[in-house]
């Protein structure tokens, strides 16, 4: 497998969060950089969570610099999400038990494999710097309590599948499929990425919960939209939901 052209790599043997520094770099930054951090004091997760890393796991972030509206470059979160589950195919060389959750973890026989963090800074309506975060437990599980009530239970590459990866060989992989994605998303548009997506999708047609701080949703999982949002349909008919956590 070869490193794709024209993307930079940084492998740090420690840093806070690959997403802090990811913002410390990117204004210096000509093309896309992954950025791979060996070990985070302050790894982070979605909706303000923190995130355990332990030695062996993918910490990475990928830095693009996209000349795109917001909407467009939040659309790449979806992107990230099929390169992973294409890397995982790549290095265990199976794709059984494989599953995307909106919106962008990987699953392996229905636990949390990989979780993906989108930040981005900008002014004036443009974006100046798109951090894709990208953590999957390749060799370990977070600690038990570092778990909330009722998510998806952690799994491991190696626990699942047997496979020990390094972190430094899974960028490999998840680099290359990432530029294919990318590439599409860039050529294409969104419709091939959401084709893509839609055919790996966990729970579709079944009856799922979206969950924000202030609501419940639940209803049958019936596709995700042009714009990427989740589309449930409920007893009081279509819900469209831009943002969520998801609950099975
Ligand atoms: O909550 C989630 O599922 C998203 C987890 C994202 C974790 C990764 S690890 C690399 C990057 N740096 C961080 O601090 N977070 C992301």
């Amino acid at each position: 497998m070869s490193w794709p052209q024209g993307y930079g790599k940084r492998v740090l043997t420690e840093v806070d969060s690959t997403l802090d520094e990811a913002a410390r770099i990117a204004p210096t930054l000509a093309g896309p950089e992954w950025i791979l951090a060996l070990r985070q004091t302050k790894g982070r997760g979605r909706r303000g969570r923190a995130w355990n890393d332990p030695t062996g796991n993918l910490a990475a972030t990928l830095v693009l610099r996209p000349q795109e509206p917001p909407e467009q470059v939040a659309l790449r979160s979806f992107v990230a999400a099929l390169a992973l589950y294409d890397a995982c195919v790549t290095v265990t060389g199976r794709s059984e038990g494989l599953a995307l959750k909106w919106p962008n973890d990987v699953l392996l026989n229905g636990g949390k494999l990989a979780g993906i963090l989108l930040e981005s800074a900008g002014h004036g309506g443009g974006v100046t710097h798109l951090a894709i975060g990208i953590g999957v437990n390749l060799v370990q599980t977070p600690p038990s309590d570092w778990l909330e009530p009722g998510s998806v239970w952690p799994v491991s590459l190696m626990s699942e599948t047997g496979v020990q990866v390094d972190p430094e060989s899974f960028l490999d992989a998840l680099a290359d499929a990432y530029d294919h994605y990318e590439t599409q998303f860039t050529t294409y548009g969104f419709a091939p990425i959401r084709t893509a997506w839609l055919a790996r999708a966990a729970k579709l047609g079944e009856v799922i919960s979206a969950r924000t701080a202030t609501s419940e949703t639940v209803g049958t999982f019936e596709t995700v939209d042009g714009a990427g949002n989740l589309v449930l349909n409920t007893a009081k008919g279509r819900v469209t939901i831009p943002a969520a956590d998801v609950y099975f």
